[in-house]
């Protein structure tokens, strides 16, 4: 039996490309972003898979991302659920501040810190562990079934909500998860065990 859970970072957003923290806002995909997302889908297809069910955020940037992988994959109105448990870290004060001037402000490590580590969060928003509390119930009581009856499921989803899906589902800890960088619209496939382990793990790069 085949339980694949699919995890894929949204394509390069408009404001990825201004270098500006996006986290809640919600600006639309590049031309890039759009060219990154069908290429997901195309490999995604080319690698055999096809998809049971879908998850995305309450994000355009997401959900364009996973709509550009279904038309690719053939399968354009697939079943798709949209929540705000899967949307991007809050970055609170930070948003739509541009990330070099941040770092003019406060200093390199302390945004470097705000950025990647997981429980120190940026002024009024949410820590990497925040974000777990709200993504890692839904994961597991809502996707997670999914996946455990030998379905495809994929998750079209942002940099910070996945990392922190990530973090649970690898085991990492804290300094393990500081490292962890995710590529735009670079889909993560994992088989899982019966008892929800992993049993592999493919990064499908460009
Ligand atoms: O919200 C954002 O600004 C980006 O989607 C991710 O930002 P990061 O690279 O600072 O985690």
């Amino acid at each position: 039996m085949s339980r694949t859970l699919i995890l894929v970072r949204h394509g390069q957003s408009e404001w990825n490309l201004k270098n500006l923290f996006t986290g809640w806002r919600d600006p639309g995909l590049t031309e890039l972003g759009h060219t990154e997302a069908k290429d997901a889908g195309k490999r995604l297809k080319a690698a055999g898979q096809h998809f049971d069910i879908a998850f995305t955020s309450t994000l355009s940037r997401a959900q364009a991302t996973c709509q550009h992988i279904l038309d690719e994959m053939g399968q354009p109105d697939l079943e798709t659920i949209r929540n705000q448990a899967l949307n991007e870290r809050d970055y609170g004060e930070l948003s739509g501040l541009n990330k070099d001037d941040a770092r003019k402000k406060w200093g390199e490590e302390q945004v470097h810190i705000w950025r990647r580590s997981y429980d120190v969060p940026p002024p009024g928003g949410e820590s990497l562990r925040d974000t777990g509390a709200r993504v890692w119930p839904y994961y597991l009581h809502i996707i997670q079934p999914h996946v455990l009856r030998g379905e495809t499921v994929l998750v079209a989803a942002h940099g910070n909500s996945l990392r922190a899906l990530i973090m649970a589902l690898e085991g990492l800890s804290g300094p393990e998860i500081v490292e962890r960088e995710l590529g735009t619209g670079i889909p993560i496939i994992y088989n899982l065990n019966a008892d929800s382990t992993i049993a592999s793990k493919e990064v499908l790069e460009g």
